[in-house]
């Protein structure tokens, strides 16, 4: 066990978070909006959603989760908001129209005219259009060939009607943001307005990055930090390996953690990320699906000197488990039957949002996966997901928490460890 790191960071009032299962404080979310509206069955495949969503019920699923998060005393933050304000900054209107006009879809003429527009809105307005996009119709100034041969159900800037899902668009590691880099095409342009909100926000002033979305791929619904100085990044389509030994390098590099697990997670829509299969719930157990239990492996990064030691594939939960320097993973036995197994996981039964230990936030509709945590000790704040859901993401999802209660440090862990 690597002794060189350096002390976490977590003094009283410290963003960030070192765990899954801290006290949560404060968390940010995105309330869906306009941006859902644009969803038909012709793009819902592109901008990656299973069904057309009644955004009405979708809204009021939405504000249950966040009144529930209140009740128990969470801070909500609302990326909306928070953009609006961030977009009253110059540069970070700059940096925001500028990944709109990256889009190499524009061409020169319909790109200068879509700079004019953006630049003349109000911050609020443009905070709007970034999330909801403009359609084609909308953009009655538009000009140019790109215009001119534009399908009218097509798009001038894209919706994002997946940013609800703040959990992809960054991810703390300790003290540290890690503004991540998203790997569908639907959602690349998410991180631009995660990226303003960190940089010029002045509730964010002083907050130094871990990540950047110019590096290799890598998205926060793949990042679990299974405890103080133990991180677990999955790796597929969405994190490529090369994303999570970049995240590994940083991070281990940083003296933000001293273990990194590498997780290959096997590629299907329903299991697109870590999240997806697997999500804490108590400071050393698990909820996770039981044919992931089976064949999930991690490989351990850890840093030696300057060298990034690349361990080799062992089980996961036990990996975890050495890596936490606790002596069993628990899982928490939902005892369910393979089809009722897949078809709660399909729903997000697993991807639970843990507001402290033994207590966590869960879709209502995974009656029989909630059922076994309340009798496994852990306290169910069920939630309605039936609209929410067609997105393919549950509370953890949904949810980027910015402050939790720190349970210990890189170093504290380091040194247990060692005796
Ligand atoms: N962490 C997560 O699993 N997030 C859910 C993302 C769902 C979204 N429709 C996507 O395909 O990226």
């Amino acid at each position: 066990m690597n002794t060189q790191i350096a002390a976490v960071v977590a003094g009283p009032g410290a963003k960030g978070a070192d765990s899954e299962v801290g006290r949560l404080r404060t968390v940010m979310l995105h309330r869906p909006g306009a941006e859902l509206k644009r969803l038909t069955p012709r793009n819902n495949d592109a901008l990656l959603f299973d069904g057309i969503p009644w955004v009405g019920r979708a809204q009021e699923e939405h504000d249950v989760f966040a009144q529930t998060l209140r009740d128990h005393g969470v801070e909500v933050l609302y990326l909306s908001e928070l953009l609006g304000e961030t977009l009253t900054i110059a540069d970070a209107r700059l940096e925001c129209i500028e990944a709109v006009l990256t889009d190499p879809r524009l061409g020169d003429t319909l790109r200068d005219v879509l700079r004019s527009h953006l630049e003349g809105l109000h911050p609020e307005d443009l905070a709007h259009t970034l999330v909801a996009g403009l359609a084609h119709d909308e953009f009655t100034e538009g000009r140019g060939l790109g215009y001119a041969l534009m399908k009218r159900s097509e798009f001038v800037i894209d919706p994002l009607p997946n940013l609800v899902f703040t959990r992809d668009s960054s991810v703390w590691v300790g003290d540290r943001v890690a503004i991540s880099s998203l790997a569908m095409q639907a959602r690349m342009r998410e991180t631009s307005l995660t990226a303003a909100i960190y940089q010029h926000h002045p509730r964010f002033a002083g907050v130094r990055t871990v990540y950047s979305s110019r590096l290799e791929r890598l998205e926060g619904g793949d990042v679990l930090l299974l405890g103080p100085g133990v991180v677990a990044v999955g790796t597929g389509e969405r994190t490529t390996p090369a994303g999570a030994e970049r995240l590994a390098r940083n991070v281990l590099g940083e003296g933000l953690a001293t273990t990194v697990l590498a997780v290959p997670v096997a590629q299907d829509r329903a299991t697109m990320h870590l999240d997806t299969v697997c999500t804490m719930v108590d400071t050393d157990a698990v909820v996770m699906y039981p044919s992931a239990a089976e064949t999930l492996e991690a490989i351990s990064l850890r840093m030696n000197g300057d060298e990034l030691v690349v361990g080799t594939p062992a089980p996961f939960l036990e990996a975890a488990a050495e890596a936490m320097g606790i002596p069993e993973l628990r899982i928490i036995d939902t005892g369910l039957d393979p089809v009722t197994a897949e078809r709660e996981q399909w729903d997000d039964g697993n991807n639970t949002l843990a507001i402290g230990p033994r207590l966590a936030v869960a879709y209502e509709r995974n009656i029989e996966t909630n059922t076994r945590l309340e009798m496994a000790g852990i306290e169910v704040l069920p939630i309605p997901g039936s609209e929410l859901g067609t997105g393919r993401g549950g509370p953890r999802c949904m949810s980027c928490p910015v402050e939790r209660d720190f349970l210990g440090s890189a170093k504290e862990v380091a040194t247990a460890n060692d005796v």
